[in-house]
């Protein structure tokens, strides 16, 4: 089997949105472990998780979020679709977009615009003003959305990063063509390692749930698994099921790791109410930011409740100096 790679060499693979160039390879660039290994080029979300899956690569960049556009809907249904997928850490890129032609084009001949939907979005402002009648063609990559002018592409101009001028022979007909200048996108790197990263206390845990039935406050129910356990979201998406209209679930992320109790305790709470929890990663914050909680969800008062409750059915008598596990843990 001449395609098989083998362990060392996928050992050695990190997947990337390609071609060289993009956001994605410089989320990559972050990466220590990557540092003098094979990058490995791909044209999209569902190739990059294959090769994870199919152990062709350890680990695959991908963007998760943008500041101005939102989710990456694209990554998102994979990862809720694709089984046996860990987020193993996130990164931050700033970004900024260039409009870039062939040479010799001016920007008065531009009337069709290659872009990746994502940037398009980021920079349609811009676009709308500039050049008002305008049409799109959507393109895998940012870097791909120029590297096709070179090819049989419809289009007169695309919209790249402002490096592209070191991998195309292009020249930059407008710069700085991003809607808000303090854009920035966030990747994830995916892997199959099942092992959790150990807790920094500056940690994030990526959820996917489903909520029961149809029922008024089934939505309110699942918030409430994190608020009674002082656990604050920094994200809360939905995206469609697909199988019927009016379906939908929820992209979580939540402060803190799955060894923190607090985020166990709401775990073991949405596990019990929602027809399927997936566990999408706890792994270190980009921003590096501790998290900050109220002392009654310390790990220490989860711990004293439960040897508490496993005391009063073992039969030990109770003590009477404190009347509940934060006044037990916090001396109060
Ligand atoms: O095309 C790139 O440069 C990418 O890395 C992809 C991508 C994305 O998928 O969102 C990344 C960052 C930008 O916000 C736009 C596009």
């Amino acid at each position: 089997m001449p395609d098989e790679p083998s362990a060392d060499a996928a050992h050695e693979t990190y997947s990337y949105l390609g071609p060289a160039g993009t956001f994605t390879e410089a989320a990559l660039a972050q990466v220590e472990a990557a540092a003098g290994r094979t990058w490995r080029p791909v044209n999209n979300v569902g190739e990059a998780f294959a090769d994870v899956i199919s152990g062709r690569s350890i680990a695959a960049m991908i963007a998760i979020e943008n500041s101005i556009e939102g989710g990456v809907s694209a990554t998102q249904d994979a990862l809720a679709n694709v089984p046996g997928l860990r987020i193993i850490g996130e990164y931050l890129v700033p970004v900024n977009f260039v409009l870039v032609g062939r040479r010799g084009t001016t920007i008065d001949g531009v009337k069709v615009i290659n872009a990746h939907p994502v940037a398009y979005a980021q920079t349609r402002g811009w676009l709308e003003t500039a050049l008002p009648t305008h049409g799109h063609i959507p393109a895998t990559s940012n870097v791909a959305a120029a590297s096709e002018l070179f090819l049989s592409s419809q289009a007169d101009a695309a919209v790249a990063p402002p490096g592209i001028v070191n991998h195309y022979d292009v020249d930059v007909l407008a710069e700085d063509i991003g809607d808000n200048p303090n854009a920035v996108t966030r990747f994830v790197l995916v892997g199959r390692e099942l092992s959790i990263p150990a807790p920094t206390g500056a940690d994030k845990t990526s959820l996917i749930v489903e909520l029961p039935d149809d029922h008024a406050g089934a939505l309110l129910e699942m918030l409430e698994q994190f608020s009674t356990r002082g656990v604050n979201l920094s994200l809360l998406e939905s995206r469609p099921i697909g199988d019927a209209l009016g379906r939908y679930r929820f992209v979580i992320d939540a402060d803190g790791h799955i060894l923190d109790e607090r985020v166990a305790d709401a775990l073991l709470g949405l596990r019990r109410f929602s027809p399927q929890v997936i566990f999408l990663g706890s792994y270190p914050r980009a921003d590096k930011q501790q998290i900050e909680f109220t002392s009654r969800y310390d790990d220490e008062v989860f711990i004293e409740a439960r040897d508490w409750l496993r005391g009063l059915v073992s039969g030990e008598p109770q003590s009477a100096e404190a009347s509940s596990a934060t006044d037990a843990v916090t001396g109060m």
